[in-house]
């Protein structure tokens, strides 16, 4: 099928040669093409180019989008959107005084999460999360991670990553896996946290690597949860099932965890709220991307990530929502692009850099999202009739999307 997009007022980030990142100074050019058209063969980007150089051909489906902006869906690299029930009562506990810390402390937080996954069948824990992929796929994105580590038992994680497998299955959105068991110390393991590293190293992970259920392996590297030398074992051991490290460090605390990142390859270091000098000087010259999560700082009242100061470094940086019923109770990339902008001071180029191929090499998609390109997969936004792509940061907390479309269809 042939759908044409026409008299598209700005087509954003497009690109003739595929890049697989921007970084440093890079990321304030966003290329455009006003008064364009999108060209869609089935699930594909075919052509795209001004209004004036369109050639007719037979079309099957034509979409006007006068005063309307298309850009790419969003990618977002950092989400656990797969989890049991919600934590409302945690954020009034907040509310009224008490810290994330003190409430992890009295069994809230992560093990509040574990207890409810534990005990909910896969097929409702299916369904909840089902309704926050079509959730977040009406508020444009089209592609995204997700990690386990809700389950911290064997069956409970891999019911986790089972229920993420056959989300992908369903639905056209790209969903990447990442087996993160050493989320939180379980309290039968509280006083042995090595008998917990074992059970995720030798009994959970092979089963994860055999059964192909997920790419990419994460901990939570932070002070009273994992330290660097926990980390570094457990990526040494994905390292051995081909499991790629994306990992949560300086959340709180600078520990180290970016430098383990970077030894062991990481494909991403995430959070980075807490960022000393040398954190960001063993980023350059590697391949790792740094993520920001704004969404996370903004629900917690903790500082935002440093990313002007990442990206005057001549790093790259990506955008993720952090979406999970603790820390981050949103999948809204939309109010991720604002709040980067606003809070984060990042430009709106800059933004949307971060929240598309930035987002998309953060899980291993450049060469398939991210972008408007000849080859790539057909996702993107079309909005409201807004005044310039500006207008999406800017303002912030509306909803300036007309329509989605992912894999060349409308959702
Ligand atoms: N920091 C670790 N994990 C999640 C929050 C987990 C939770 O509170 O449930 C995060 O990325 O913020
Ligand atoms: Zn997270």
């Amino acid at each position: 099928m042939i759908t044409l997009i026409r008299n598209i007022k700005e087509l954003v980030q497009v690109e003739e040669t595929p890049k697989n990142m921007v970084s440093g100074k890079e990321m304030k050019i966003l290329p455009t093409i006003k008064n364009a058209f999108l060209l869609i063969e089935n699930d594909l980007i075919k052509d795209f180019g001004e209004m004036k150089d369109f050639k007719s051909i037979p079309i099957d489906n034509v979409v006007d989008a006068s005063e309307k902006i298309v850009l790419p869906t969003w990618c977002d690299s950092h989400t656990h959107i797969v989890y049991a029930d919600n934590r409302e009562q945690e954020f009034i506990d907040r509310i009224n005084g008490l810290s994330y810390e003190e409430i992890a402390n009295n069994g809230g937080g992560i093990l509040n999460s574990a207890k409810k996954l534990q005990v909910i069948s896969e097929d409702n824990l299916y369904k909840q999360s089902a309704i926050r992929i079509e959730e977040i796929m009406q508020l444009g994105t089209g592609a995204v991670e997700i990690k386990s580590g809700y389950g911290l038992t064997k069956e409970a994680e891999l019911k986790m990553l089972r229920v993420i497998k056959k989300l992908n299955k369903n639905y056209p959105i790209a969903i990447k896996a990442t087996f993160l068991g050493a989320h939180a110390l379980p309290i039968e393991f509280k006083n042995n946290k090595s008998g917990y590293l074992d059970t995720v190293i030798q009994e959970i992970l092979p089963i994860v690597a055999k059964e192909n259920l997920a790419e990419f392996i994460d901990a939570f590297c932070e002070t009273g949860y994992f330290s660097v030398e926990d980390t570094e074992r457990l990526l040494k051991a994905g390292e051995k099932f081909g499991l790629i490290p994306k990992i949560h460090v300086n959340q709180f605390t600078a520990i180290g965890g970016v430098q383990i990142g970077v030894k062991y390859n990481a494909l991403s270091v995430d959070h980075l709220e807490e960022m000393r000098a040398e954190d960001i000087e063993v980023l350059k010259n590697s391949k790792t991307m740094p993520v920001a999560l704004p969404s996370c700082s903004y629900f917690l009242s903790i500082p935002y990530t440093p990313a002007r100061k990442i990206i005057n470094a001549g790093l790259p940086l990506a955008l993720a929502t952090d979406y999970n019923p603790g820390s981050t109770p949103s999948g809204n990339m939309n109010f991720v692009v604002s709040t980067a902008c606003i809070k984060m001071k990042l430009t709106p180029e800059e933004a949307i850099n971060a929240a598309t191929i930035n987002g998309a090499y953060a899980m291993g998609l450049e060469k398939t999202h991210g972008s408007i390109c000849r080859g790539k997969k057909a996702n993107f936004i079309l909005t409201k009739k807004i005044p310039s792509y500006g207008f999406i940061p800017y303002s912030f907390g509306n909803h300036q999307i007309d329509q989605v479309f992912i894999e060349g269809l409308k959702v």
